[in-house]
């Protein structure tokens, strides 16, 4: 059996005054799958994301990414770690408005050396890269590129939104309801796209989301109260 890409074994997480949120025995993402994992509001999806990416620390048991464990590394190490071999799709976008397009799709390589050399491997330089990106994902009108991020619409920053997480072809990426600001035709569009570039970068793909009409796009579909043995109380 081949080792997962990640593997959670154990996992407890409460947040402060709080009952645990989150008591996941095992859990686990293979190299190269598109999981979809589904939740009611407030089930815990964004804190499991968290956790994942070492933002968050677990009371008890362990996250392996790619054979490292988190809770290992110190916590500028785990920063790094995350920033080398994980993008984030946030469900705001969490773009810095204020930068243009480019300079937003190239952040991840200034804290990553190694998903800058990833990129450059592939384009002469890190502009080029982005921009290659975001003609990928459907944005080719450069003077868009050098816009503040912003000045865009939500369909547009969602796909430099997307271009960010998958610059530097990081090994896991995680996406938190990214579709949910949009319509049924941007969603299905938006969809396709990640999935190509996913597929050409070799990413794996983590899709958090509770529109469970998307659960069959993906190789495999979880619900998060399935793998969760604590107690939810009122979700919606
Ligand atoms: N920073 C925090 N401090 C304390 N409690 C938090 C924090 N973030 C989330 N929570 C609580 O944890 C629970 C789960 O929240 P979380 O955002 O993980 O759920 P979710 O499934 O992602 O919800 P949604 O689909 O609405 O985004 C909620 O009760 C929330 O109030």
């Amino acid at each position: 059996m081949t080792t997962p890409l990640l593997q959670v074994t154990d996992l407890q997480f409460a947040w402060p005054g709080q009952p645990v949120l989150l008591d996941i025995p095992a859990f686990s993402v293979q190299a190269g799958e598109r999981l979809f994992l589904k939740g009611p509001s407030g089930s815990g999806k964004t804190t499991l994301l968290g956790l994942l990416g070492g933002v968050h620390q677990p009371q008890q048991g362990s996250i392996t990414l790619l054979g490292q464990s988190l809770r290992q590394l110190s916590s500028l190490r785990r920063d790094r770690f995350r920033a080398d071999h994980t993008g984030y799709l946030f469900q705001q976008f969490n773009l810095l408005p204020y930068l243009s397009v480019l300079d937003n799709v190239t952040l991840p390589c200034r804290f990553s050396a190694l998903r800058r050399e990833r990129a450059l491997r592939q384009q002469p330089t890190l502009d080029t890269a982005a921009e290659h990106l975001l003609r990928e994902l459907g944005l080719s009108d450069a003077t868009l590129h050098q816009r503040s991020a912003g000045a865009l619409s939500i369909g547009q920053q969602q796909r430099v939104a997307a271009a960010r997480a998958l610059i530097g072809s990081p090994e896991l990426v995680i996406a938190d309801e990214p579709t949910s600001a949009l319509d049924a035709d941007s969603r299905d569009a938006f969809l396709k796209l990640l999935f190509e570039e996913c597929e050409q970068m070799g990413s794996s793909l983590l899709f958090v989301s509770h529109d469970t009409s998307l659960a069959t796009r993906f190789d495999r579909a979880l619900s998060l109260a399935g793998l969760n043995r604590a107690s939810q109380p009122e979700i919606l």
